[in-house]
């Protein structure tokens, strides 16, 4: 990682700490089943699994926390302890064990996110946090290292996709239904993803001031820096199509062939964080 260029987040230009928080504190309406959508198996194993796999793999990450729903938090523990993924207070058990903190998420998207904050409020270390989605089991490699290296010249950073789909707003039609308000030119618009990357002052800031607004909504973290701290850039890097949000019924399905697909084409996501580390 370019360490060196580092310097905005880490004092004395040493490498900054990057912590990973995988967000697990939905239930999964959408998604309809018995179980929440992150514990579902995908490919031999839990969606929640490849997602903290991946940022435990990623060399740049040091640490992750997980904010799971608060009355499934056993089974988060399990899946971390069977793959050999936590660093049971402190010292890691197996290559890649970086999972530090299994915690109760929030009501809310953006709750779960201030969750994860407040947590590293007691445990100093951390300069850069990745706020990832556990639903986006198909993170690469190269998408956390674009994260974390664009955090060396921006304090806050999202992964995006073009859209190949013309974007319109809607509004209640005269004869029923919806009609269109707007068609905002299309190539201006992107689809965000998670991981979404902040040097850790910069989110904690945005956080604060969202917080004291009772008027707050969000859906991503980029949203809320752009919108408490509007002078900070909020920079959007190449994302991936195949990082999908598992959300539908259906989701589960089409990830797993892409998985099966990036699988035959071993160094696609340049990492063993699509596999299992044991
Ligand atoms: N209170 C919440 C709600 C969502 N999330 C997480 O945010 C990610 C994206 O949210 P979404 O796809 O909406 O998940 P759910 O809230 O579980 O789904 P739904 O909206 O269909 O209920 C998921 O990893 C989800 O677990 C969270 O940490 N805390
Ligand atoms: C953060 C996010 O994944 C960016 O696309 C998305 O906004 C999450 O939305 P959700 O309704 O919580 O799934």
């Amino acid at each position: 990682m370019p360490t060196d260029a580092a310097t905005g987040p880490a004092p004395g230009g040493a490498r900054p700490h990057v912590t990973a928080a995988v967000l697990a504190g939905g239930i999964g309406t959408r998604m309809g089943s018995a179980l929440p959508k992150q514990l579902l198996p995908l490919a031999g194993r839990p969606v929640i699994e490849h997602a903290i796999a991946a940022f435990c793999a990623s060399p740049q990450v040091d640490d992750v926390i997980v904010l799971m729903v608060a009355d499934r938090s056993a089974e988060v523990d399990k899946i971390v302890a069977d793959a050999g993924l936590g660093t049971k207070g402190g010292a890691p058990t197996a290559p890649y064990a970086k999972v530090s903190a299994i915690l109760p998420g929030g009501a809310t998207r953006t709750a779960t996110s201030h969750a994860a904050l407040r947590a590293l409020d007691h445990r100093p270390g951390t300069d850069l946090v990745l706020l990832h989605d556990a639903a986006r089991p198909l993170v690469t490699q190269a998408a956390i290292a674009r994260c974390v290296d664009a955090l060396a010249d921006v304090g806050a950073v999202g992964v995006a996709v073009p859209s190949s789909d013309t974007v319109v707003a809607v509004g209640p039609g005269a004869s029923g239904g919806e009609a269109v308000r707007d068609v905002p030119p299309r190539s201006t618009l992107r689809r965000m993803q998670t991981p979404q990357g902040f040097r850790l002052d910069v989110i904690r800031r945005a956080y604060d001031l969202a917080l004291a607004d009772p008027g707050l909504v969000a859906t991503d973290d980029c949203g809320v820096v752009l919108r408490y701290l509007p002078d900070e850039e909020v920079r959007v890097i190449a994302g991936e199509e195949t990082n999908i949000k598992v959300t539908n019924p259906g989701d589960v399905e089409i990830a797993e062939v892409l998985l099966r697909l990036r699988d035959a084409r071993p160094g696609q996501d340049g990492g063993p964080g699509s596999r299992r580390t044991r």
